[in-house]
């Protein structure tokens, strides 16, 4: 049985403990909150996996595997020390990754724990084709993000635009992977994950729309390379509890839980 600590407990943190319980193979024992959060995620708790201790930090022994379902800054924070003990660790924080040598710190921090950190798919696809393409050399990607108004509020979207207004859609982003983000560290981090997988953060193009005609979360990617070309486009679900956040984010998280867990992992 291997025992977790998830960081984080918002929209995708606990429909994660949700999906696990009563697994056979991986028990979460701990979930890390900041010290502002201790109170509120002692009482979610309570309900939804008594026993299960609340922490401001990852506890130094007894754990297996660390998840990450928190945001940009838990990656400093948590993981980085995590690896260092020699815990491996699942990001689903990848845009993280856009600042300047956190990747390095990454690699080496489980260089020096002789441990390794996995960064999730999250709710994107085909990252697996992609990432096998660049071998044989890419030569465009570009990535799209589609999402109902709603789910740009509180970014910087909201100074230029009133989002509440909107007839038709509208682009509110376009430049690298790094960039995106970095401006939207709670809706780009697919625009960073394809970026690592393909093209890198700087090479990869993207651009962000608000659309108020629709109600999914869409990402588009398109890739040109030695291998042919494909087009995806995903239409997601969000999460009732986040609508920035689509619901394949959190089967991404189980599926990358259960795989360390399995013996045949697919
Ligand atoms: N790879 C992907 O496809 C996706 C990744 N994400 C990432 O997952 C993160 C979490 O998403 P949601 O659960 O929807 O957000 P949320 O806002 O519902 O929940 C975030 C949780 O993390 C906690 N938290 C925040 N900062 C923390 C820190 N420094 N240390 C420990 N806990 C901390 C909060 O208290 C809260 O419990 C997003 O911020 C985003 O970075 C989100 C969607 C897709
Ligand atoms: O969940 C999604 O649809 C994608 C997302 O928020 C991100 O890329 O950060």
């Amino acid at each position: 049985m291997l025992r977790v600590a998830l960081i984080g407990c918002g929209a995708i943190g606990s429909s994660v403990i949700e999906l696990l319980k009563g697994d056979a193979s991986l028990a979460v024992v701990a979930v890390v909150v900041p010290d502002e959060g201790l109170a509120a995620a002692q009482v979610l708790l309570q309900k939804l996996a008594p026993g299960v201790q609340v922490a401001s930090a990852v506890p130094a022994s007894g754990i297996d595997l660390v998840v990450e379902t928190a945001g940009h800054a838990a990656i400093e924070e948590h993981v980085l020390p995590a690896l260092r003990r020699g815990t491996p660790c699942v990001v689903a924080s990848v845009g993280a990754l856009s600042a300047q040598g956190l990747a390095e710190k990454l690699e080496i921090a489980a260089i020096t724990g002789g441990t390794q950190v996995q960064l999730i798919a999250g709710a994107i696809g085909a990252i697996d084709a992609l990432a096998a393409a660049r071998i044989g050399g890419l030569d465009s990607v570009r990535y799209t993000g589609r999402k109902p108004p709603q789910a740009w509020k509180g970014t910087p979207a909201d100074k230029g635009h009133d989002l509440d207004a909107l007839r038709g859609e509208v682009v509110i982003f376009e430049g690298s992977a790094r960039e995106a983000a970095a401006l939207y560290p709670k809706n780009a981090n697919v625009a960073a994950t394809v970026s690592l997988a393909g093209l890198g953060l700087d090479r990869t193009q993207v651009r962000l729309i608000a659309d108020p005609a629709i109600d999914e979360n869409v990402h588009t990617v398109e890739a040109e390379g030695a291998f042919g070309r494909f087009e995806l486009s995903m239409r997601n679900k969000p999460l009732a509890a986040n609508p920035k956040t689509s619901a394949l984010t959190v089967y991404s998280a189980v599926r990358a839980l259960r795989n360390r867990a399995a013996a045949l992992a697919i």
